[in-house]
């Protein structure tokens, strides 16, 4: 696991690291420098091609003047360098890589307070004018610079944040930033990159290791997480040689209408292909059909039949939810489910709704059982919320008061756990955007459940599968859309490499 540190927690990384490594902080700049540069080289290898550098007066800036001097080296030779000198202050390593760059001869301009702007002629800007160092929204001369790059529609680069972007915490509304269409970003992402707020701000980004130190980094035991393929390499486990159906658990999928069938077949076939040993489907007798064509291995149990004829104590997990709708039927299933089952279980889709109708029976859950809302559903559950930061604040707190797992569905899906940690999936695609993508996530966290991996473990190795193997089949083809059915024939292979 990568974890991710707030602004303040980094400053205090490259305090320690400076002190401890020991390096000097002009070194580690130089470093961070380095480390943007090799990247920048690999995007656009073109050394004619022309690129300004704006750089502010802090440590950001500092980086954009080691850069312009780094790229020199490179034989970058169309660079022009714009200093904002808005303030008085500058730090100590600006001022040192300013010399430094006065000694290369590379020519730079300086703007100052109510300056008019530069005319800017660059095919690509470098944006070292503020980074994690931003502590209020852009005003005054900064927002009238950013204003004025945005205009322009340049391809932009920023040098570890994007300028006036929040590195977590709440963007205050109509906040301005300046757009990147690549942020090459030091040591981890930051928060902020991973929510979607910042996706009007940021395109694409880019983490370079500058070589922080990582046993102080573990030792600030950050709550937020992002999850690593060698992760999930290490939690899964492969199928032993002696195994058997039993082996694996029996999952019960409570899923689908007449109308939704869809979704119960996906989430059934999605856990058959996840490897539960066994997976009964309770559906309505008119899908029946469908589900023995579609998906013979699953067994069914045909609702209708009284509930409590439902031997519970078969299962070694329950999923609930999609496809299920909000009719007294499905209300009476998940009332009895919950006042029966005492193992974990994952609720999704009709039946969070119905949780969020009914706020004690939400306190009933079985302890450590997965809730997988997308946005909306969370909010139906937990209240309105303003912004994704906000979501993930109230997840930690719900899922640490009621000691249950919620799974918030999203780019960079948010895992939180009852210990309030907050895991961030680092696998998925906008190809897998799709209806029934969330269904066939169900499927395969019960199958991971009924296979013995805790509900954390479960949440984890789930998410990340899921993504992955859409992944490989949108990322290497180029697929504009991967559909659900197709994403869960490739799970085994995706889980076999994983295992192998
Ligand atoms: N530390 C290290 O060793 C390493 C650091 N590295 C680099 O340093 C960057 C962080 O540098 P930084 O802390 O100097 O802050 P930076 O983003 O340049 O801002 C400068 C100053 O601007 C001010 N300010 C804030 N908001 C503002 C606003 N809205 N409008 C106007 N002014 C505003 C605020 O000063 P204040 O106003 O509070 O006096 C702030 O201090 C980091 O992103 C990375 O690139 C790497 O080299 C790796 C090693
Ligand atoms: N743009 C995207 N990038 C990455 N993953 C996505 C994207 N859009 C959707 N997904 C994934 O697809 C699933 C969608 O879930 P959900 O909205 O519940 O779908 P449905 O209700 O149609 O089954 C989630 O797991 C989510 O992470
Ligand atoms: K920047």
């Amino acid at each position: 696991m990568l974890p991710l540190l707030t602004a303040e927690q980094i400053r205090r990384a490259d305090t320690h690291t400076i002190q401890h490594e020991p390096i000097s902080s002009i070194n580690l700049m130089e470093r961070a420098s380095k480390a943007f540069v090799a990247w920048f080289i690999n995007h656009f290898p073109e050394r004619s091609a022309s690129i300004s550098i704006y750089c502010g007066t802090g440590n950001n800036g500092g980086d954009g003047l080691a850069v312009a001097r780094l790229l020199g080296h490179h034989r970058y030779l169309n660079i022009k360098i714009v200093i904002a000198r808005f303030g008085k202050n500058s730090t100590a390593d600006f001022d040192i890589n300013f010399e430094r760059l006065i000694a290369t001869g590379i020519p730079y301009t300086e703007i100052q307070a109510n300056d008019d702007l530069p005319e800017e002629k660059s095919d690509i800007l470098i944006d070292a004018l503020l980074g994690s160092g931003l502590n209020k929204p852009l005003a005054g001369d900064y927002l009238r610079l950013v204003t004025y790059l945005n205009d322009l529609q340049k391809t932009v680069v920023a040098v570890d944040v994007p300028t006036g972007l929040y590195t977590e915490g709440d963007q205050p509304k109509d906040s301005v930033v300046l757009k990147a269409d690549l942020a090459i970003t030091f040591q981890q992402p930051k928060l902020s990159f991973l929510l979607p707020g910042s996706g009007g701000h940021v395109d694409h980004w880019q983490c370079v290791n500058i070589g922080l130190d990582e046993r102080f980094i573990r030792s600030l035991d950050s709550p937020y997480q992002y999850i690593e393929e060698k992760d999930i390499r290490q939690m899964l486990k492969p199928r032993t040689r002696f195994s058997n159906k039993g082996t694996f658990g029996h999952a019960l999928i409570i899923a689908g209408q007449p109308e939704t069938m869809g979704a119960a077949l996906l989430s059934a076939s999605a856990c058959a292909h996840a490897g539960a040993g066994l997976t009964t489907a309770c559906i309505p007798e008119s899908g029946l059909t469908a589900l023995n064509t579609y998906q013979p291995e699953v067994m069914a149990i045909v609702r209708g039949v009284k509930v409590a004829d439902i031997n519970w104590e078969k299962f070694s997990s329950v999923a609930i939810g999609p496809g299920l709708g909000k009719e007294q039927d499905a209300k009476d299933l998940l009332d009895d489910l919950i006042a029966n089952f005492k193992k974990p279980v994952v609720v999704d889709a009709d039946a969070l709704n119905l949780l969020a109708d009914d706020p004690e029976l939400l306190k009933k859950l079985p302890a450590n059982s997965i809730l997988t809302p997308h946005m909306k559903e969370f909010d139906r559950l937990f209240g309105e919320h303003q912004s994704w930061w906000a979501r993930v604040r109230t997840a930690i707190v719900k899922a640490t008061e009621l000691k249950i797992c919620i799974v918030l569905k999203n780019s960079y899906t948010v895992i939180v756990t009852p210990e309030g940690k907050a895991y961030f999936n680092s696998t998925s695609n906008a190809a897998m955007a799709s209806g029934g993508m969330g269904d066939v996530l169900t499927g395969i966290l019960s199958a991971l459940l009924v296979q013995k991996y805790s509900p954390v473990e479960a949440c984890i190795i789930g998410c990340f599968i899921h993504g992955k193997a859409g992944d490989e089949l949108a990322l290497p083809n180029r697929m504009s859309v991967v559909l659900p059915g197709k994403l869960i024939q490739q799970l085994p292979l995706t889980m076999g490499k994983l295992m192998g």
